[in-house]
């Protein structure tokens, strides 16, 4: 494409939409031609996120007053739940627009889990049959033609990266596995929530839906799709105290193999994956590794109980887990370089 890719930012006034703003802001092919909030439409993006004073960027207006038509792109930083009617509309507008959505409305790929987990019948169904699960590393080619990438939650990302190889060649039982997630704050959006308060946030560690989180079925989902059969997978997340980052301890129960053969083999899937990181033996992944960046870092450990291991994997929630990840998919359906505008190193410490 000679001319810059336009594109809009639903949501910009929320975390991921603000940092695919500041991920697109410095991509050399892509214009930010419209920017979308619900309660902040009529601001300025620098009064809802003062740290972008050295952009020249859209107002915030509604999504109904977009004018679609001449936009590429668009990047979904709604709501869950409130994705499927936009969608729809925007792409009645304008068939060729390619969405990149970062909520959960379009992941889960059979109708009746869909209605199970998130309380309602699904809005859209043709666009959720048409939806391709945007986890790059996994769907590549599938991305590349589509118009409606469903774009992986933090959780699902950071987990399915670390298991769906090793699940995938046998080297562990995809009926035992138990992961164990840690999110910081922003996981939950900027909206007033008590929970992420810092009086009830910054010093405790709180397990949340326990046995119960939306994620689990999109894990079983992908790791199903993996294993050719239906899966189910023990996940609970906890809310830790920090801005952003998230790690992901998954208990796996080996199928004749070690955990070096776990290791060679996330190492030999992800050997020539520009964001993937498999960590050499005895490096333990960390959150601030992956600080602000869209690389994932992925070790594996032998458990001290035999016939097990553990695989920790670590990422940003709002780079790889949402707007990175979602940039990197625009990246493939425009037709750019793959990493063009991701390849930030970790903000450390
Ligand atoms: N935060 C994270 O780490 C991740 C989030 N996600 C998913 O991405 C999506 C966005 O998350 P996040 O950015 O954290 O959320 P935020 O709550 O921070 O932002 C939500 C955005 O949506 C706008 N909005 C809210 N309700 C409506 C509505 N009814 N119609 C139109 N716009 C609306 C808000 O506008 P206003 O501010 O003006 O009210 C705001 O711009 C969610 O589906 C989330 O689950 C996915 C992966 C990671
Ligand atoms: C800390 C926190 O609250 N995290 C969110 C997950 C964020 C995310 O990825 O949610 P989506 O599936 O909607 O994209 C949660 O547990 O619901």
């Amino acid at each position: 494409m000679a001319t810059k890719a336009k594109i809009a930012i639903l949501g910009a006034s929320g975390y991921t939409g603000a940092d695919a703003v500041r991920l697109a802001a410095r991509h050399p092919h892509v214009e930010i031609t419209a920017l979308t909030a619900n309660t902040h439409a009529g601001k300025s993006m620098a009064d809802v996120f003062p740290h972008f004073f050295m952009l020249d960027l859209p107002k915030l207006v509604t999504w109904e007053s977009v004018d679609w038509s001449g936009l590429d792109a668009v990047f979904c930083g709604l709501p869950h739940g409130t994705t499927q009617e936009i969608t729809a509309a925007v792409l009645k507008a304008n068939p060729k627009i390619k969405i990149l959505d970062m909520s959960a409305d379009f992941r889960l790929r059979d109708g009746a889990t869909y209605a199970e987990w998130y309380g309602h019948e699904h809005q859209a169904p043709e666009l959720q049959k048409e939806a391709v699960y945007g986890l790059t590393e996994l769907y590549r080619d599938d991305i590349t033609k589509a118009r409606l990438v469903a774009c992986p939650g933090c959780y699902p990302t950071a987990t399915l990266l670390a298991l769906v190889p090793v699940a995938k060649a046998g080297l562990i039982h995809a009926d035992d596995i138990i992961v164990d997630a840690k999110s910081g704050v922003t996981g939950a959006g900027r909206g007033l929530k008590q929970n992420t308060l810092f009086s009830e946030a910054g010093e405790g560690l709180s397990p949340y839906s326990i046995g119960k989180h939306r994620h689990a079925p999109e894990i079983e989902q992908e790791i199903g799709v993996a294993v050719g059969g239906k899966v189910t997978i023990n996940f609970t997340p906890h809310l830790i105290p920090m801005a952003r980052g998230e790690l992901c301890t998954s208990y796996v129960k080996l199928n004749g193999a070690t955990a070096d053969d776990l290791r060679q083999a996330l190492a030999d899937a992800y050997k020539d994956e520009p964001f993937v990181h498999v960590a050499p033996k005895g490096v333990v992944p960390q959150t601030q590794n992956v600080r602000g960046s869209n690389y994932v870092q992925i070790g594996v450990f032998p458990d001290r109980i035999p016939g097990r291991a553990i695989i920790i994997s670590t990422l940003d929630n709002l780079v790889k887990g949402s707007a990175g990840q979602a940039l990197q998919n625009m990246n493939l359906v425009l037709g750019f370089p793959e990493t063009m505008g991701l390849e930030q190193i970790a903000l450390f410490p």
